[in-house]
């Protein structure tokens, strides 16, 4: 293997610390530990594990654990006033409404019920326009980690050809504003595009947001590139990626594993939003 291996465990564990001194900094200076809202509806595994994961690092960073779980037959109108009553709690400094909800329910009606400042999720239309305008707002938690990792592992941005696969509202699509925001040339693709290993192969950084397993390959990576997999896929031995991690890393200059990769910095991230979130509630700054 040729390509430097991305360790997000490791830059996730220094995020984390760190939010863990500035939770100590605000109680020291007066304020209140923020509080997590982790809202699950319903019994699915993958997010069972997700939200247990997030409420125990969040404790283990000094703050309160708010979590709140409804069963998964849970009405519209249930839901929203727990969300409603979340809003109002002044304990609460965020609130994650964790996806995908049962299909019964009307994802976009509740998250647009979560007040902007405590969308540690950075997903209302309120956030995402900030993000879009280039102001300053929370951001969605996954692509605010990559451009984490791109910037401890020192990637050149400005200027850089950067793709991104994948449109989503949760991570491609505020990737992609991200990555403009830092004067990278972004293209985005999705499942319309025409030879997607050939729009790939330009890209200086690229990342790869799309949910299919082994989607890109070696035929799709330009050599010393940076490449980015944020898919998660759960095997019968174990999880893997969107990107065929042996082949591509003989290609790349350096290169996300999964597990250990883009997955822990979207914990982290989170964490570093709710500080957010609670310092500005608070008045009480960094
Ligand atoms: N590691 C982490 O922390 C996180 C990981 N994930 C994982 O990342 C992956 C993507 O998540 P998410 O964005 O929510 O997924 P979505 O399903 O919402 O979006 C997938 C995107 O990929 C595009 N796409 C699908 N097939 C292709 C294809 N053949 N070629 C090019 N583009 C394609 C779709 O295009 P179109 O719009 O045309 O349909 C769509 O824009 C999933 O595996 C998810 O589990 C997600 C969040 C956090
Ligand atoms: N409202 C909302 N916000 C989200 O941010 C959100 C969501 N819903 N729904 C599902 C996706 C997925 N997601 C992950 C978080 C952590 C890991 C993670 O920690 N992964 C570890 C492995 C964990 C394991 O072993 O299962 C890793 O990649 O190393 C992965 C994926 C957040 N999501």
């Amino acid at each position: 293997m040729t390509a430097r291996v991305i360790d997000g465990t490791a830059v996730a564990r220094r995020v984390r610390e760190e939010v863990g001194r500035g939770v100590a900094a605000l109680v020291a200076a007066g304020g209140v530990a923020p509080g997590l809202a982790t809202v699950l509806i319903g019994e699915d595994p993958a997010s069972e594990v997700y939200v247990r994961n997030k409420r125990r690092l969040s404790v283990e960073a000094g703050m309160q654990d708010l979590h709140r779980h409804l069963p998964a037959d849970a009405d519209q109108a249930t839901v929203a006033a727990l969300v409603d009553e979340l809003a109002a709690d002044p304990a609460v400094s965020g609130i994650l409404l964790q996806l995908p909800l049962p299909r019964h329910l009307d994802p976009d009606a509740l998250i647009a019920r979560i007040p902007a400042a405590k969308d540690v999720d950075g997903l209302t239309t309120a956030n995402a326009g900030l993000l879009a305008q280039g102001r300053p707002g929370l951001r969605p938690c996954t692509p605010a980690g990559v451009m984490a990792l791109l910037d401890e592992y020192e990637v050149p941005l400005s200027g850089a050809e950067a793709v991104v696969v994948g449109r989503s509202v949760l991570v491609g699509k505020p990737m992609a504003q991200l990555l403009l925001a830092r004067n990278a040339t972004v293209t985005v693709c999705h499942s319309r595009t025409r030879d997607l290993p050939e729009v790939c192969r330009r890209a200086d950084v690229l990342v790869v947001a799309a949910g299919i397993p082994g989607l890109v390959g070696d035929d799709a990576v330009k050599p010393g590139a940076t490449v980015i997999d944020v898919g998660i896929h759960r095997g019968e031995d174990g999880l893997r990626g969107d990107v065929e991690f042996d082949a591509a890393a003989e290609v790349a200059g350096a290169i996300t594993p999964v597990p250990g990769g883009v997955g822990p910095m979207t914990i982290a991230m989170l964490l570093a939003n709710t500080l957010t979130a609670a310092r500005v509630q608070q008045g009480i700054g960094d």
